[in-house]
């Protein structure tokens, strides 16, 4: 690869890149495949069952259309600054993404780098996984020692892929990176947001865009968790248990007047 990497990056107070769960050898032996890791970006507020299927769908779809090898998946919740109405701080956010793929998952992993500072664009978070696994940690290895680099790739519902094409939202710049030869990204469909729709804009990066038709539809998502918690209703088939007890335990997304989310969903 020729293009030229960032490499200087602000990071929060006593950070350490998680990389316990990371694979450093691939399992391919005959040297076709790629190495990837799966960044999923977002508010996480809180975690739900359908971010933690994404994972497994686009495993999945991997391992049976792709030359690509899954090393390792991460979720990297946004920064407080990011000042969605509803958002509860990251420090919880946080902990409930580390609760959650504890009882849940063996390889997926939380990145509180981009949660605990100033709000940072998806592409410099991108950046920041580059860094930490091709610079700092020095990619992975084939079976017989060869080294090779991982490839970053954004994991996002087709709603989020959507916002790419409204003005204002992502810079031409960013999308190109996050877009380009060196990341890409994989695409969930979601309910409401038509992949082909989502992604018709983006053309030009067509190559680097891997889309994920969903064969069981899922509407879910934090904003109506949100609002069953608000009105008392039970959430048992959204969540993980361990998730719920910690909201139940530190009282979050409880009905208050005038917090601004009264009636979303
Ligand atoms: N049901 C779902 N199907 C496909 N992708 C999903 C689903 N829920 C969340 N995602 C994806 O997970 C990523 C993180 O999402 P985020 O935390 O913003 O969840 P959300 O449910 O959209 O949140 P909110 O309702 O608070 O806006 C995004 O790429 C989003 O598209
Ligand atoms: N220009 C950008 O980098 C840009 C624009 C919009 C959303 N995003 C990211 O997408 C995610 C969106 O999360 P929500 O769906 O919860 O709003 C966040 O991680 C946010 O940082 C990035």
């Amino acid at each position: 690869m020729t293009e030229s990497r960032t490499t200087t990056f602000t990071n929060p107070r006593n950070y350490t890149f998680p990389s316990h769960r990371l694979r450093r050898t691939l399992h391919d032996s005959t040297g076709t495949k790629q190495p990837i890791v799966l960044v999923a970006c977002g508010s996480f507020n809180p975690i739900t069952n359908n971010h933690l299927r994404m994972y497994e769908i686009a495993n999945d779809f991997v391992r049976e259309n792709t030359d690509f090898e899954i090393v390792g998946a991460y979720l990297s919740p946004v920064s407080d600054e990011y000042g969605k109405p509803g958002l509860v701080s990251a420090h919880h956010r946080v902990n409930m993404c580390s609760l959650a793929i504890e009882q849940e998952s063996s390889w997926l992993m939380v990145d509180p780098w981009e949660a605990f500072q100033n709000y940072q664009r998806t592409a410099a978070v991108l950046d920041h996984f580059d860094y930490e696994l091709n610079m700092v940690l020095g990619g992975v290895s084939t079976p017989d020692g060869e080294h090779r680099d991982v490839r970053i790739m954004l994991l996002a519902g087709s709603d989020l892929i959507n916002t790419m094409s409204e003005p204002g939202v992502w810079s031409h710049d960013d999308l190109d990176r996050i877009l380009g030869r060196r990341y890409g990204t994989i695409v969930i469909e979601r309910e409401g947001y038509n992949v082909a729709q989502a992604t018709g804009n983006l053309s030009l990066w067509q190559n680097n865009i891997y889309t994920i038709p969903q064969l069981i539809q899922n509407d879910g998502s934090s904003t109506k968790v949100r609002l069953l918690f608000r009105r008392g209703l039970s959430v048992q088939s959204s969540l993980l248990p361990a998730v719920i007890e910690y909201i139940e335990q530190n009282n979050l997304y409880g009905w208050q007047v005038g917090s601004g989310e009264e009636g979303q969903g």
